[in-house]
């Protein structure tokens, strides 16, 4: 694995670290898109040797990359992918196919380069880093209760919020978290309203005796945490879990610092939702990859207003979606950068009169 492997530790001193009322804060001042580089990338565009639109999303996708990298043309040579694991108590209800420790096992096979998302980030020379939350103090049953205290939903956005620097190309997030499609389900009835059953699927492949328990967990946890439907980050906070608060903060600090963000499946899309119902611009630096088996992805999709770049039927998680958008992001840029003009080429342009023609 390329970069690196890190521990959050529970510090007792947060001092300069932002709380969920500074993040609400800085929401309410996100930059906005960068239109003279976006005007620049589709002036160039226009003179490319292809009919217009002829690319199609590919032509989207440099529009993108050019407007919230805030550069023209844009670049792709420094891409991250960071995956957040974190440890969900609801785990213990018998909602996921596997055991709760495989979070942990799963951090170490990132850590050995035994995991999918490996092969993935070596094939496309993309800058993998886990990053472990606290896998040792698994948030609490929010069958219960809330997951987390403000403090610790707090630190674990701030800790997101570090994950990335000035001068990435592209963020692409992913999740690692035994039970997160139970939280990621809870947070989208908190966010979206619906039946539990709109939100609840297969995950990693319970039976239809898991997905009973999963939809009575969701119940249980809207009826045990009632101010999560008044306010979104409170959602976050009772419902979801630290990795999720993570990816949050990670897509907030990739908007401050001009990094655009790559979301991947149900649980990562769930963390970004928080934001999009906190203000519906705040995702506009995001794509979704794909959209996830998982049932509820296609619902949250339509929630937040995006469109998947692929329907391939993964439910893996780890980023592994997201991580395949690189390739074809540089084969949009290659395109946009190598591409001759119609007048470098001596191609007539559309509606040009033929050669030697009479009028
Ligand atoms: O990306 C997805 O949409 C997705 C769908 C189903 C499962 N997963 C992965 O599987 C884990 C959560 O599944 P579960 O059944 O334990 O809730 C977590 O580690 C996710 O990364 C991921
Ligand atoms: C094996 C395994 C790998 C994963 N990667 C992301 N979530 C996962 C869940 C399981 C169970």
């Amino acid at each position: 694995m390329s970069g690196h492997h890190d521990h959050s530790h529970h510090h007792h001193d947060d001092e300069g670290l932002p709380s969920l009322e500074e993040i609400r804060r800085v929401l309410a001042d996100l930059p906005g898109p960068d239109l003279e580089s976006a005007t620049a990338a589709m002036q160039r565009e226009q003179t490319l040797l292809k009919p217009p639109g002829a690319l199609g999303r590919l032509e989207e996708l440099v529009q993108w990359l050019a407007t919230w990298q805030g550069k023209a043309p844009p670049e792709l040579t420094h891409p991250r992918i960071v995956i957040f694991a974190g440890a969900h108590g609801v785990a213990q209800r018998g909602v996921s196919a596997y055991p709760p420790a495989v979070t942990g096992q799963m951090v170490q096979a990132f850590i050995n380069g035994h995991a999918a998302i490996n092969q993935l980030a070596e094939l496309h020379d993309a800058d993998l880093r886990v990053h472990e939350m606290d896998l040792d103090h698994p948030t609490a049953d929010f069958t219960q209760g809330p997951a987390m205290s403000e403090e610790v939903c707090a630190r674990a956005a701030a800790y997101g919020m570090m994950a990335i620097e000035p001068g990435l190309h592209l963020l692409c997030l992913g999740e690692m978290g035994i039970g997160n499609t139970t939280s990621a389900a809870a947070l989208c009835a908190a966010l979206f309203g619906g039946p539990a059953s709109d939100w609840v699927g297969p995950g990693t492949g319970v039976d239809s005796e898991g997905i009973k328990r999963k939809i009575a967990a969701v119940e249980a946890g809207l009826a045990a945490n009632p101010t999560a439907l008044t306010d979104p980050f409170e959602a976050l906070r009772c419902l979801g879990g630290q990795e999720l608060a993570a990816i949050m903060g990670a897509i907030i600090a990739c908007r401050l610092a001009r990094v655009p963000v790559v979301l991947d499946g149900f649980a990562c899309t769930a963390a970004a939702a928080v934001l999009y119902k906190a203000d519906p611009k705040a995702l506009d630096h995001c794509i979704v990859a794909h959209r996830s088996a998982e049932p509820g992805h296609a619902r949250l999709l339509t929630a937040i207003n995006k469109r998947p770049l692929f329907e391939f039927d993964m439910r893996l998680g780890e980023a592994s979606g997201a991580a395949l958008t690189i390739p074809v992001l540089r084969s949009a840029l290659a395109c946009h950068l190598n591409m001759a003009t119609f007048a470098e080429a001596g191609v007539s342009a559309k509606g040009e009169k033929p050669a030697g023609s009479v009028h």
